[in-house]
């Protein structure tokens, strides 16, 4: 997959499939209409074309809001990168690009820089200032620019039932299993390794404390996970505690996890965790002996979650 991060500097496509979106988490509905791209490109022999915005649209258009994507830039590429496309092709979204008209939308930017055969869409898709372009439009102009239009059924983004806002949900009550299913992969989050009290290790349970990396990355419910640890390449099994310490009267949310059969330092290293399953929310213990005898529990719990 080519990934083209300037509109400026495309090169001439070859019978361009073009789809447009977000595709925030490709998840199963997007992994959908990723299918229906490269059936189309199939039959024209032409080349896939997603076209993605950075950054999101709506941190232009309503720069307050405060965004929790499900994916990262990278974490993006790396996911359609798996799904066989030829090209990606991220827009610089910029107040400027955010006012071309629907009209202009359509001559000056996609006409102009794919000369697409077909454009896949669905039938939600808006564009153009004020959102006001759509499917009719994108219908009505299509003789005069010589595409084909393929629209993407109703009935196979709703029968699944699948969207990012769902998927947000999910992970925003700690709801795993629920997120997994939407995604079709175990959802995943990058952080970097910083330091804590010091205290995992005098419980015999270190546990390498995360920053995000990237703050408009979603951030997963509270709650105790088994999870898998990416370290320097190699897959490592561990549980992961996302929340306040209770035990401990703590006010700030931490993140952190232990890895099994693992010894090593790694303050400042960027580590990935891929979340597997919920096993319990946070508790506050009477005190670090009965914390340290739940942890034992986690590490059964855990070793049983992921390998059955
Ligand atoms: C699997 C796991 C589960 C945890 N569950 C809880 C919990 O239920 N309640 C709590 O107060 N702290 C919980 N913790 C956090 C520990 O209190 C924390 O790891 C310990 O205080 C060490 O902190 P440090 O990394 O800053 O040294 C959990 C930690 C892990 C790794
Ligand atoms: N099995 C392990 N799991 C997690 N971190 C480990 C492990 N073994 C060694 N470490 C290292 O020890 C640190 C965690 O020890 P800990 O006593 O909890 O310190 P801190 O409170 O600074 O996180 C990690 O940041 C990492 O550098």
């Amino acid at each position: 997959m080519q990934v083209h991060h300037s509109i400026d500097l495309l090169p001439v496509f070859n019978n361009a499939v073009v789809t447009i979106g977000t595709f925030d988490g490709v998840h199963l509905g997007h992994q959908q209409i990723i299918k229906a791209l490269l059936n189309e490109v199939e039959k024209v022999n032409g080349e896939s074309i997603i076209i993605t915005f950075h950054p999101h649209p709506r941190k232009i258009v309503q720069p307050d809001t405060s965004l929790q994507l499900i994916n990262t830039l990278d974490e993006k590429i790396e996911l359609l990168e798996k799904q066989g496309i030829d090209h990606l092709v991220v827009v610089p979204f910029s107040p400027a690009f955010a006012s071309l008209s629907a009209d202009d939308y359509i001559k000056e930017f996609l006409i102009q820089k794919f000369h697409p055969k077909v454009i896949v869409i669905g039938y939600d898709h808006h564009f153009g200032k004020g959102r006001k372009g759509n499917y009719q439009l994108l219908e009505k102009q299509k003789e005069i620019w010589g595409y084909n239009l393929i629209e993407i059924p109703k009935h196979l983004l709703n029968e699944a039932d699948i969207s990012s806002t769902k998927v947000r949900k999910a992970l925003l009550k700690s709801d795993i299993h629920s997120a997994n299913k939407l995604l079709g992969y175990d959802f995943f989050f990058e952080g970097k390794v910083v330091k804590g009290d010091q205290l995992g290790r005098e419980l015999g349970y270190p546990t390498a404390n995360m920053e995000y990396t990237d703050p408009d990355k979603i951030h997963l419910g509270e709650g105790v996970y088994a999870v898998e640890v990416l370290v320097a390449g190699i897959v490592k099994q561990g549980m992961l505690s996302i929340g306040k310490r209770p035990t401990l009267n703590d006010t700030i949310e931490r993140v952190e996890v232990n890895i099994f059969d693992f010894n090593e330092n790694l303050y400042g290293e960027t580590i990935r965790v891929i979340v597997k399953s919920f096993l319990r929310p946070q508790i506050k213990y009477n005190d670090l002996n009965a914390l340290k005898t739940q942890l034992h529990q986690d590490k059964i719990d855990t070793l049983k979650a992921l390998n059955n």
